[in-house]
């Protein structure tokens, strides 16, 4: 069975990594299973355990990175986030695409192990309209707006290890963006190349 794509998608808090990724998953012709991630942080009003998060405590968390349960984890302003692991291989190896919204730390860890994947790097338009997002969103206390703009300036100069730049000017037009780079994805020799191997194993058996 041909494997899942594997897409990551990253970029500063606050670029709409959430709201494009909500945006296509409505379209009709998308498929994607979503990653669920691990955080320590608290949830935010309407925010589900198991849907949005899995909220857990810290030494819950700790213990998950001991029993090596973590594909990549992160500390951020605060908090630990991470992906677990199994979950991702099984999906995968299911023939399913798995979809990951992680921060630039974490995409970076995940490219190291699995470089096949496609690396989208979600930016904004502008630092200024960055800040806008964050406080429009008013999730966030002002010192943790500060701390998370002064996060994007270093992680806007890592999108130079991603595979693809989607500037999110507008929802749709970056979902359409999204759409046309994991139809590229699925063209790439290192993602069809493995069911011909297993085609021709079975043949000269
Ligand atoms: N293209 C856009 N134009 C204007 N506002 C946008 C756009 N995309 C998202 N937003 C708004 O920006 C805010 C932040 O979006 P969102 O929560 O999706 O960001 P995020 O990258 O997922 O953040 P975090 O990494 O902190 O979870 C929200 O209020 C959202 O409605
Ligand atoms: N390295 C990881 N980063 C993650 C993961 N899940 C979410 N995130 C990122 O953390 C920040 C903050 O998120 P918030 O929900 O508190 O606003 C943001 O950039 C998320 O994309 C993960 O599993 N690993």
């Amino acid at each position: 069975m041909k494997r899942g794509v594997l897409i990551v998608l990253s970029g500063p808090s606050g670029v709409g990594k959430g709201t494009v990724r909500k945006a296509l998953f409505e379209e009709p012709d998308i498929d994607f299973t979503y990653s669920i991630s691990m955080t320590t942080r608290k949830p935010r009003d309407g925010e589900v355990h198991g849907e949005d998060y899995f909220f857990v405590s810290r030494d819950e968390f700790e213990a998950n990175i001991k029993a090596n349960n973590m594909l990549e984890y992160a500390e951020y302003v605060g908090n630990y986030y991470g992906t677990p692991k199994s979950f991702i291989d099984e999906t995968l190896a299911s023939g399913h695409d798995v979809f990951l919204e992680i921060d630039v730390q974490g995409a970076l860890q995940v490219k190291e192990k699995m470089p096949e994947g496609a690396y989208i790097f979600l930016t904004p338009p502008d630092l200024k309209a960055l800040k806008e997002r964050l406080q429009g969103r008013g999730t966030d206390a002002p010192e943790v707006i500060e701390r998370r703009v002064a996060a994007a300036s270093s992680e806007i100069r890592m999108m130079a290890n991603y595979d693809y730049a989607v500037v999110n000017d507008e929802v749709e037009t970056a979902v359409d963006r999204i759409k046309n780079i994991v139809q590229v994805e699925r063209l790439r020799v290192n993602h069809i190349l493995p069911e011909y191997i297993a085609m021709i194993e079975e043949f000269e058996k």
